[in-house]
């Protein structure tokens, strides 16, 4: 999708431009977890690379790739204690010349297992965000399928070009890419959930039939992540309800929302609105997300808590092979 049609959708619901983007009046005091000795409850620590030594080690085993974040196993976010062994270690920075313009791009390594098991947030910024309020942030997760596969189903890859584009054109303004493929359920399992799709399942049926949760994503690496780039509060680029609400109990100061809405196609139009019917998605362009009252919307679905286990991948293939069967 070009450039200029993008801008005009955001235009549609009024955020085209920074000058003319109204950030939403704050909701009610929200309910950060209070700051000791400074620091927010449950924000981990941004340790730089010299002192990784655990994160080093844990890439010389070789761990890299989806870890706790990503299988949604063992983290607990309700606010009771999330800080445990969660930590961000920045690792390097380049600029990189994409079809969309120059960005600075920077790596980092997130765990939340004590180094265990980490995953690699990417982090694009466009223009100067240090210091700065009411900064663009779009909170994206992989969708190997759309973005790599150019697959049609959904609205992933659009939304993030949409997002690049944006913080390209009217700077400053940052892209967090996070390693959650199918809202945090892996690979393997999406593709599962595409195949009871074909059956005629809609996206958070699929999930459901196959034991997985509707949407099992965190997103502790954010707070760290906006700490080290220093921005102060942010305007977030989303239509996902649960998104705000999370992050928001993450301490994160969020002044306003920027919606992400992508146009509709043959394929992903069934997707896109049992988005807006069952997951709350709020896809007619609204501008906030608090209701009437001053509450936030509460989320639909919770991520996964503590303890929680994922079906085997044995048992997942065996229930599709089942419901397949049935028809
Ligand atoms: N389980 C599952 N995941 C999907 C499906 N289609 C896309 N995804 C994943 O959904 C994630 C994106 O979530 P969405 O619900 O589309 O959007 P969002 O990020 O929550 O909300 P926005 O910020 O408004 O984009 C990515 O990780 C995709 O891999 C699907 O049919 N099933």
């Amino acid at each position: 999708m070009s450039s200029s049609l993008l801008l005009r959708q955001l235009s549609h619901t009024g955020a085209s431009t920074r000058a003319n983007f109204q950030p939403c009046a704050p909701g009610p005091p929200s309910s950060h977890p209070p700051r000791r000795n400074g620091r927010r409850r449950g924000a981990a620590t941004i340790s730089r690379l010299i002192d990784g030594q655990r994160e080093r080690e844990a890439g010389e085993r070789g761990r890299i790739g989806p870890g706790a974040a990503s299988g949604g196993n063992g983290w607990d976010t309700d606010g009771s204690g999330r800080d445990a062994a969660a930590s961000t270690v920045f690792v390097a920075e380049t600029m990189l010349p994409t079809r969309s313009g120059s960005y600075r791009l920077r790596g980092y390594r997130h765990s939340v297992d004590g180094w265990e098991s980490y995953t690699e947030p990417a982090v694009v910024v466009s223009g100067r965000v240090e210091d700065q309020e009411n900064v663009p942030v779009r909170v994206h997760d992989a969708c190997f399928t759309s973005e790599v596969l150019g697959s049609l189903k959904c609205d992933c890859a659009q939304q993030l070009q949409l997002a690049l584009e944006y913080i390209q054109n009217t700077p400053p303004g940052i892209v967090i890419y996070l390693q959650q493929e199918g809202r945090g359920i892996g690979l393997s399992n999406k593709i599962a959930a595409y195949a009871l799709q074909e059956r005629g399942l809609d996206t958070v049926d699929a999930n459901r039939a196959l034991g997985l949760p509707d949407d099992c994503r965190e997103y502790s690496p954010v707070p760290n992540i906006l700490e080290d780039l220093r921005i102060k509060s942010i305007q977030l680029m989303t239509n996902n309800p649960r998104k705000l609400s999370m992050l928001e109990d993450l301490g994160i100061r969020i002044t306003g929302r920027i919606p992400c809405i992508v146009g509709p196609g043959k394929h992903n139009q069934a997707y896109l609105s049992a988005k807006e019917k069952r997951m709350d998605h709020l896809l007619e362009g609204s501008w906030c997300y608090w209701n009437h009252d001053g509450e936030p919307t509460q989320p639909v679905a919770g991520p996964l808590r503590q303890g929680s286990i994922l079906p085997s991948s044995t048992e997942i293939a065996a229930k599709v092979r089942e419901l397949s069967a049935e028809e």
